[in-house]
């Protein structure tokens, strides 16, 4: 019996994907054609070996952040078409096809498929499977659209994050604020999963933090500081302190209100509204007016009166003009204020910044100096403005036969090189040299002698080997993976201009066996 649509819920424990849109037929009409031809052929059955792997690192770099494997697993969990998706695929095919061929697609699952993966959030290369997918041949081709579908983006996303993560540098909070540019739901969905895991902080996205335990973050708008006229509107002025011991009636009272000069009154009453109804978590957009004459000002009168309840203010968000030096400009605002006023902590309220961020604009900030503590960015990260796509593919071996794959690491405990050998050769040895080819030109070479070695494909989805599954580790952990590899790559391979592409080798064995089957194979010319 296929499975209905709402039946597709678990396997083993393993939910279906994350977006339900992601069903079999998620997938080009040839892979169906395909399959139906390989089934009239008998042919369907062969075992198969496919690799996904990508060509070329995103965005001028020399390095990758591999994201989407535990979607890709969901998928495979529950892979069954249904009895309407059965009759759709029956109407699309351009012939009359087979009731028996219809039967198949009925008992259709990935029981009978192996897939070994590179763990999600390593760092990876081109050339190296990032997957390795064994099974029948029809079964196999059916998950190559979905497969590289849900990796694309996902490792493109999350590269992208990393790389932000990488100007921005370690101490500053990152939060991913770019749902209302993504390309669609599922693009703001993913992209917020997928920042998380290239190492931002946070998220605005309430989906994502419900469906994936993303940490939550967010600020107020200016549509919010226009909204209000003046401090008259406020009707429940009254806040209590914080200790609880005594409730003052009237905040507004209170303000420091034309102590820092004139300021715009509908601003104040809208950084007066918001302090009422978060007290704790008092953060105002500034630059709405003028950020130094108004926003800036009218924050300090909110946070004083806040602090004289108990309460410590959070910070600003600057949204436009020159976020160096209006960052420098506010910190030293806080810092004289601290000291006038005489309240410990002033001086380090968090400033945060946004308005079109990108990786350039981060490096021109840190180039010039700023006071920013935290970056809100969204389009240019979500859109992954820089490169539209990664080019995965899914290739029936293309460095042909089965394969595995190491990552050698050196005496300084960088990774070395990764070096791909055939699937019976024995693994690279700590403390043993070994050669490592490059896969396409003779004359490059060299030893290696590693001081540790991993392998990096593991199973996945066991099939019917009987080989133990890997489980799929909670968003955290790969989060951590992703930032504990970044942080041990080579700074030469992480750099923005000019980066150092990172090794990636074949076994001498290999090496031999895969020219000797290409020149096999490639047909001589004559010339007459
Ligand atoms: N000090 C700086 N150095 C380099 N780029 C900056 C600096 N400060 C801001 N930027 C960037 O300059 C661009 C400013 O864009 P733009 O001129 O459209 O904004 P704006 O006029 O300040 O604000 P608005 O969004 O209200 O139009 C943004 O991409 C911003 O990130
Ligand atoms: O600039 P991004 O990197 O996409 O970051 C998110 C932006 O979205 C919000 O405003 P929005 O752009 O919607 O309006 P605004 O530019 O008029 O403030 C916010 O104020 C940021 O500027
Ligand atoms: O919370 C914010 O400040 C925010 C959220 C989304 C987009 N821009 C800003
Ligand atoms: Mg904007």
């Amino acid at each position: 019996m296929a499975a209905k649509n709402s039946e597709r819920i678990s396997n083993g424990g393993i939910h279906g994907p994350t977006n339900p849109m992601v069903t079999p037929l998620l997938n080009d009409l040839y892979q169906f054609t395909m399959a139906y031809a390989y089934w009239k052929a008998g042919k369907h059955q062969e075992r198969a070996v496919f690799d996904l792997y990508f060509r070329k690192n995103p965005f001028g770099g020399e390095y990758t952040v591999f994201s989407g494997l535990e979607e890709c697993v969901r998928f495979i969990a529950n892979f069954k078409l249904t009895e309407d998706e059965i009759d759709f695929v029956r109407q699309s095919l351009t012939t009359t096809c087979e009731e028996a061929f219809l039967d198949y697609l009925r008992g259709l699952d990935c029981s009978d498929v192996e897939v070994y993966a590179i763990p999600e959030g390593s760092v990876v290369f081109p050339k190296i499977p990032l997957l390795r997918v064994e099974g029948p041949v029809a079964v196999v081709q059916l998950l190559e659209t979905p497969f590289v579908n849900l990796i694309n983006f996902a490792s493109l996303v999350s590269t992208n994050a990393a790389r932000h993560r990488k100007v921005a540098g370690k101490s500053k909070t990152l939060l991913e604020f770019g749902l209302r540019r993504a390309q669609g739901p599922d693009g703001g969905v993913g992209a917020s999963k997928y920042c998380y895991i290239g190492g931002f902080d946070a998220t605005s996205n309430v989906a994502a933090g419900k469906l994936f335990g993303i940490p939550l973050r967010g600020t107020h708008s200016h549509a919010f500081v226009s909204s209000y006229m003046s401090l008259d509107e406020i009707t429940d002025k009254s806040l209590r302190r914080k200790d609880g011991s005594s409730t003052c009636e009237d905040f507004v009272s209170v303000l420091l209100n034309g102590v820092f000069g004139e300021t715009n009154q509908s601003e104040l009453a809208a950084f007066t509204s918001y302090a009422l109804a978060f007290p704790d978590n008092f953060l105002a957009l500034v630059d709405t007016y003028d950020v130094m004459r108004s926003g800036i000002p009218n924050f300090c009168a909110v946070a004083l009166a806040l602090g004289d309840l108990g309460y410590k203010a959070v910070g600003i968000r600057l949204d436009s003009g020159d976020l160096a030096y209006l960052s420098c400009q506010a910190r030293k605002f806080f810092c004289s204020i601290e000291k006038e006023f005489g309240v410990p902590g002033f001086g380090k309220l968090i400033i945060t910044a946004s308005n079109d961020l990108n990786e350039e604009t981060l490096d021109a900030l840190n180039k010039q100096g700023h006071e920013v503590d935290a970056f809100g960015i969204g389009t240019y990260l979500v859109t992954c403005y820089a490169q539209a796509a990664l080019g995965v593919v899914f290739k029936l071996v293309s460095i042909p036969c089965k394969k595995r794959s190491y990552r050698l690491y050196g005496k300084e405990g960088y990774p070395l090189v990764d070096i791909m050998t055939g699937e019976n050769e024995p693994s690279p040895k700590v403390g043993e040299r070994i050669l490592c080819r490059h896969p396409f030109q003779e004359s490059k070479r060299a030893y290696v002698v590693p001081q540790h070695v991993e392998e990096l494909l593991r199973c996945y989805w066991p099939g019917k080997s009987g080989k133990k599954r890997e489980t799929l580790p909670p968003l955290e952990e790969i989060r951590e993976r992703c930032i504990n590899q970044l942080e041990q790559m080579r700074p030469d391979h992480m750099r923005k201009l000019n980066p150092t592409p990172y090794k990636v080798s074949v076994s001498a064995k290999l090496y031999d066996f895969i020219h000797f089957l290409w020149l096999n194979e490639a047909p001589v010319g004559e010339l007459q």
